[in-house]
């Protein structure tokens, strides 16, 4: 394909995004009118100031983690909660996304906010997709809740208790728990990854970010874990900090792993797209998923994001398919939600004479 069919057939493609934060997803747009929505933030210079920061170039990871703050000063009550995931949602849909799994932090704001607020202003959000979705587009929106490891253990318990609670009230959409957060903050071996265990016993999938940095230690205790899924993944190969063991290992596992490229270059974890891990999984047939991890914070989209691992690695529109094919299964969609995508995209396959 040349590059202009490369940018359109990965904009048509029926895309799975899994590995998608609702406050690094924040556009411009919703920002902006967030920001116009809270006094202390809506005169001119304090958007613009708020946006340009959230846009900034990353120097490193820490940057990086910085803009997360600035998206927390505006979903600060349900009805922010509400627009942002109601936004992000919409420009997932308008990107061409069939199947997205959200995954945000439950949130208290004292005296306005409780954490079980905020996830039902999620949630309600997510029953509500066909009201604002358009006519001709379909979407099938998943909820993770997540645990930030710069956290105390108690908030850890906290927020896992509040997903098997939200899991149990709304199973068909509350359908898992991530670990994210700092990967240089918290003790995860010892105080989180056994709470991930009660939220597995009761039903919930696992997501866990793994190895962003080097740490041989938790990284083979994440490996021996068997989440569902891993994300990132960078620091396992020996040629990025990991070792041939830890390699072995994941390989072994089988694990499907979400595959972030412009989060892990613009965090400077992977010196550059040729670079980047996901060779050594195409050549080896593992399991992956594309994901855009913070759209908003790293100004990318799904569709972007296929469109460079089609040029970077030459990828065919086959090819493509495929890694939607591979992120359908590794998805935390029910049986019968995986028919339906499976069914979409070989509708889509045959369209595009591929089939
Ligand atoms: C860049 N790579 C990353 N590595 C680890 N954690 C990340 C992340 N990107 C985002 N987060 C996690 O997602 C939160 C923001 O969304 P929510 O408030 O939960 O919706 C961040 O605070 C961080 O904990
Ligand atoms: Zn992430």
């Amino acid at each position: 394909m040349d590059t202009s069919d490369v940018e359109s057939f990965c904009l048509r493609l029926p895309k799975v995004e899994l590995h998608a934060h609702l406050n690094g997803s924040l556009s411009e747009d919703t920002l902006r009118v967030l920001c116009m929505e809270n006094p202390d933030l809506s005169s001119d210079e304090k958007i613009n100031a708020l946006i340009s920061s959230f846009h900034l170039k990353n120097r490193s990871l820490e940057e990086c983690f910085k803009k997360f703050d600035i998206a927390h000063a505006v979903t600060i009550n349900p009805a922010a909660v509400k627009k942002a995931t109601k936004d992000v949602i919409s420009d997932f849909a308008a990107d061409g996304v069939a199947y997205l799994e959200i995954r945000t932090t439950p949130r208290s704001v004292p005296g306005v906010m409780s954490k079980r607020e905020y996830i039902q202003a999620v949630v309600d959000t997510i029953k509500d997709v066909p009201s604002f979705i358009g006519p001709n587009k379909f979407i099938v929106v998943k909820l993770l809740l997540s645990v930030n490891r710069r956290e105390s253990p108690a908030e850890a318990e906290e927020n896992i208790r509040e997903a098997i609670v939200a899991n149990a009230a709304h199973p068909d959409i509350v359908v898992g728990v991530d670990l994210s957060g700092n990967p240089k903050c918290g003790n995860v071996v010892q105080d989180i990854l056994p709470l991930f265990t009660q939220a597995r016993i009761s039903g919930l999938k696992i997501a866990l970010h793994c190895a962003e940095i080097p740490n041989e230690y938790e990284v083979e205790e994440m490996l021996k874990y068997n989440a569902d899924r891993l994300g990132h993944g960078t620091c396992v190969h020996p040629s990025h900090g990991g070792t041939e063991r830890l390699w072995k290992l994941f390989l072994d596992s089988k694990t499907p792993l979400e595959v972030c490229l412009t989060s892990n270059v613009k965090c400077k974890t992977v010196e550059s797209y040729e670079n980047h891990h996901l060779q050594h999984l195409l050549q080896l047939q593992h399991p992956f998923a594309i994901s855009t991890d913070d759209k908003g914070v790293f100004s990318t989209t799904l569709s972007k994001e296929f469109e460079l691992a089609a040029k970077t690695f030459n990828l065919s529109a086959l090819e493509l398919c495929h890694c939607i094919e591979m992120a359908i299964h590794a998805s935390f969609a029910s049986t019968d939600e995986k028919k339906q995508l499976m069914s979409e995209l070989s509708a889509f396959k045959t369209k595009e004479g591929l089939a």
